[in-house]
């Protein structure tokens, strides 16, 4: 089979999705010299504080951790581009595993009971064809030991994409769009909320709201980027 998938990519070689270079075998989605450039946040006070500052006065949230700085031309943008668009799913579990070594070192969601995605809309699922954070959501729920739990949290109105929308249109337009179906299910658990990218918040913020419904629930949130501008 080896050979044959040789042959293969001699005429279609894999390439790096940031610098278009040509792959080596034990590549994957990044070359080594991009990999090394992902631009990962560190977590300290400082991006500790930068994170939590957008829930500040809106909802309460246990841990926010958000893996990689994302801007205009970066190498975030480009695979999460990659993963939302150009249905590289993969990239959702390439992501998880280089996020969960180093959340190793942090022991942040060691507590949590489940790990629970932002959902998409039913018709944007049906053409987009699968969530993009749903294989990170799996690496992080192995990886934690605990069941990610989808279906339960509900988008329930099609909302227009957030990604051309300035602060403001964003808090109105992700405004109680979602609901949960089971609310005993999450009961007195620490729920891991996950999303791709978090901007102003708005759409986590939306989500937590419903979620706070649940008796006696925690939330923590991590998404695999953050922007102040996406
Ligand atoms: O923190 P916020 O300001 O709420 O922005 C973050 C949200 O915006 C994007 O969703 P969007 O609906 O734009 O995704 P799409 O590309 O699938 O339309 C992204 O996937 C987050 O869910």
């Amino acid at each position: 089979m080896k050979p044959l998938k040789d042959v293969f990519s001699i005429f279609f070689p894999n390439i790096c999705v940031n610098c278009q270079s040509r792959l080596l075998r034990n590549e994957q989605f990044l070359c080594i010299v991009c990999l090394n450039d992902l631009p990962v946040i560190i977590y300290n006070d400082t991006t500790k504080k930068m994170l939590q500052n957008i829930f500040f006065g809106k909802v309460p949230v246990q841990n926010v951790y958000s893996f990689l700085y994302f801007n205009k031309y970066g190498i975030t943008k480009k695979l999460i581009h990659e993963l939302k668009y150009k249905k590289e799913q993969n990239i959702g579990t390439f992501l998880g595993r280089r996020m969960c070594y180093e959340i190793e070192k942090l022991k942040l969601f060691s507590d949590v009971d489940c790990v629970l995605p932002v959902p998409l809309h039913k018709n944007k699922l049906r053409l987009r064809g699968y969530n993009q954070v749903d294989k990170f959501g799996v690496v992080l729920s192995n990886y934690l030991q605990v069941p990610y739990i989808l279906g339960v949290l509900k988008r329930v109105s099609r909302s227009e994409t957030q990604t051309l929308k300035q602060r403001f249109e964003r808090f109105s337009n992700a405004d109680s769009k979602f609901h949960i179906s089971d609310v005993d299910c999450l009961k007195n658990k620490h729920v891991l909320l996950i999303d791709d990218v978090i901007t102003t918040g708005a759409t986590l913020v939306s989500c937590c709201e419903e979620l706070l419904k649940v008796k006696n629930i925690k939330i923590s949130v991590c998404t695999m980027a953050y922007t102040e501008n996406e």
